[in-house]
């Protein structure tokens, strides 16, 4: 069994997945962390992994960068691999003074300027919200750990590039801590599914701050705080 995107077989991915939008930071984690591991998706270079971490079956596939990407893939690995709970590991720009980079943000929630949820013909508006139960058990995690974390609302925008430079002000301003491009489709496809999403995310440049932002390779290699916390709660 495959989809258009996905050439694994039924039973290659464990009940929880890991996803970054870089396959490489998929690639990265799964070589430095996963015994046991193996290569169960290539196409169209969207790596996915699957192996164990302290013993307990794990797998980590990239995402892609946008809704669509990872509407397609999380909706897939929902419905055709049995797949219970995703754990997006991203990257996000701070849009609050108080969110620093390489914080970890831990996402209750996503607003959005997508038109995702118009699919599902509602009368009003979409609040796309993460799971409480891997919510919970990240919160512990990361106080366990001792990192710098928030817990709090972010923004799934559609645009990286926007002609609009004050936007993020105006989220910023509904106590968004962060912006990013693709929790509100992954956890509006896990509540219409009956599934569990979460996004952790690091922050890897700031939008109010001016610090310096972080390379492409440190966003594939050094995020490892909240890789970790993914790890552990999986
Ligand atoms: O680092 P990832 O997980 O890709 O996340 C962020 O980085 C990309 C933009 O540079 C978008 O996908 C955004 O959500
Ligand atoms: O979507 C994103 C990700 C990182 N930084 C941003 O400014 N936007």
């Amino acid at each position: 069994m495959a989809t258009p995107h996905n050439e694994a077989s039924k039973g290659d991915f464990a009940k929880t997945v890991l996803m970054p939008g870089d396959p490489l930071r998929a690639k990265y984690l799964a070589k430095n962390y996963l015994d046991n591991v193996r290569q169960v998706n290539g196409v169209r270079g969207m790596l996915a992994y699957t192996g164990t971490y302290k013993g307990k079956e794990v797998s980590i596939m990239g995402s892609g960068m946008g809704m669509p990407s990872i509407g397609i893939y999380s909706y897939e690995l929902y419905t055709q691999y049995d797949v219970e709970n995703i754990i997006r590991i991203g990257s996000a720009g701070s849009i609050n003074k108080d969110v620093h980079i390489r914080d970890v943000i831990i996402a209750q929630g996503a607003c959005t300027d997508s038109a995702w949820a118009h699919q599902y013909e509602l009368p009003g508006t979409f609040s796309a919200i993460s799971s409480y139960d891997l919510l919970e058990k990240a919160v512990c995690e990361a106080k366990k750990k001792q990192i710098h974390y928030h817990v709090g609302n972010i923004v799934s925008s559609d645009l990286f590039y926007h002609a609009d430079v004050e936007a993020s002000g105006r989220w910023s301003n509904v106590g968004c801590l962060a912006v990013e491009m693709e929790s509100y489709a992954l956890f509006a496809n896990a509540a219409y599914l009956g599934k569990k999403a979460l996004t952790l995310l690091t922050i890897s440049d700031s939008l109010v701050n001016d610090e310096k932002e972080t390379t492409a390779q440190e966003r594939e290699r050094t995020f490892t705080d909240m890789m970790e916390v993914a790890l552990e709660i999986a």
